[in-house]
């Protein structure tokens, strides 16, 4: 199998009155594995269909390769698409389940009958052939010894590998799953996951996946595309959506647990200020702003001359690490999470009631009025730094 590279040129969809995509561009590489990931609504689910050719464009242009696609029906897009529920024919064997598409695609009328088509000319041949196509799939997705089973007889994970397998048999250049985990319980969404990842490497074809699950997108695939209300707001590897956030609506979307949002300003010098913020940089915009600040890289120090005094108003233990949630004492109004190490705060004894914090500089994500990320152009790079105020 091969992959194939996939570009949208200015992409929208409306149904009606409404308008779902909005002028879209994306470029997949061959062989990629990109999630398109957002919350519900946001139109995943349609520039999916628009890709597979279940759903015509309103405008725009779509390439699978080199080919142009947008009046190609979707059977002759070479290409493979997995939903939510599996759809398996309950009656048909897990054998003849992935045998459908080869059988539907190669097979005519009078060869597809079970008895009296293996008389006609050809058929013995296309059977062996569709035999192994269907054990090599199913080799790969170790599910040969389930192949004489009905779907009836199987785990929703087993179900899940035959609805890939299906999908998978005729050798499509380009994968596309739409939330396909979404019914399995945790422990097995958890190992499909990495078993994905996994059939990705092996196949080294294109893998295009909607899920609105960010844990998903962040942990399988190569390339995460954040879309909201029927826009791309930023594309790129799962580290740099997640630590270069272009986007408030990103920097919020993203994340096991919600960014920290502080109101901050930026003075007639260019210098950005804010609770717990001392002072620094030089940006070009000025006045009101938001920063943002993961859980995590909220520092929970010593007291001391330079750190900020925070009251906890609940601490939440999930095991390995804790989560607390926090007011500020100098702007009681501010509350913010900070993530810790759980084997740190036991080694710290009876849980505390107030804890000493420092923001760092550097972990600090400032976005403009119109939410856009806005950099620090100043040649004193800003470092970890105590935030002002004492207590
Ligand atoms: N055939 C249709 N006719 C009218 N409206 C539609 C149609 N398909 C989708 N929509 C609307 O388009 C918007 C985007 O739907 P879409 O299914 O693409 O979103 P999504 O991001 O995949 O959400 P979800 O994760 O809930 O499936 C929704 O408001 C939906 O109601």
């Amino acid at each position: 199998m091969r992959g194939q590279s996939v570009r949208l040129g200015g992409v929208s969809k409306s149904f009606g009155a409404k308008d779902v995509l909005d002028h879209l561009d994306l470029e997949v590489a061959a062989g990629e594995f990109l999630t398109l990931l957002g919350p519900s609504g946001c139109g995943k689910s349609t520039l999916l269909r628009l890709i597979a050719g279940l759903e015509e464009p309103s405008t725009g242009r779509i390439a699978i390769g080199e080919r142009r696609v947008d009046d190609l029906p979707a059977k002759a897009r070479s290409l493979a698409m997995v939903f939510q529920s599996y759809a398996l024919y309950p009656h048909m064997s897990v054998f003849d389940n992935i045998a459908m598409p080869l059988v539907m695609r190669r097979m005519s009328f009078a060869q597809r009958f079970p008895v009296l088509g293996r008389a006609v000319p050809g058929s013995g041949s296309l059977r062996a052939d569709i035999r192994r196509a269907v054990e090599r799939t199913a080799d790969i997705l170790e599910i040969g010894h389930l192949l004489p089973r009905l779907p009836g007889a199987l785990s929703g994970g087993q179900r899940q590998r035959v609805a890939l397998g299906r999908a998978l048999v005729a050798e499509p250049s380009v994968f596309l799953m739409d939330e396909p985990l979404s019914n399995l319980d945790v422990q097995l969404r958890m190992q499909m996951r990495t078993e994905l990842a996994e059939l990705h490497r092996r196949l080294g074809i294109t893998f295009i996946y909607v899920t609105h699950d960010q844990t998903e997108a962040m942990t399988m695939s190569g390339q995460v595309a954040v879309m909201m209300d029927g826009a791309l707001l930023q594309i790129g590897r799962p580290a740099e959506v997640y630590h270069q956030p272009k986007d408030l609506r990103v920097a919020r979307f993203v994340g096991q647990y919600p960014i920290n949002i502080l109101p901050g300003d930026i003075d007639a010098e260019g210098r950005l200020s804010g609770p717990g913020i001392t002072p620094f940089g030089r940006f070009s915009t000025r006045g009101p702003v938001t920063v943002g600040l993961r859980p995590e890289d909220v520092e929970v120090v010593n007291a001391d001359a330079g750190t900020h005094a925070a009251r906890v108003l609940h601490a939440e233990d999930h095991g390995g690490d804790v989560l607390y949630n926090l007011q500020l004492e100098d702007a009681p109004d501010i509350q913010l999470r900070a993530r810790v190490d759980a084997k740190e705060r036991r080694a710290q004894g009876a849980p505390a009631e107030r804890l000493h914090l420092r923001f760092p500089a550097v972990a600090l994500h400032i976005f403009g009025p119109d939410g856009q990320r806005l950099n620090v152009h100043s040649k004193q790079a800003p470092q970890l730094r105590s935030v002002g105020g004492t207590v």
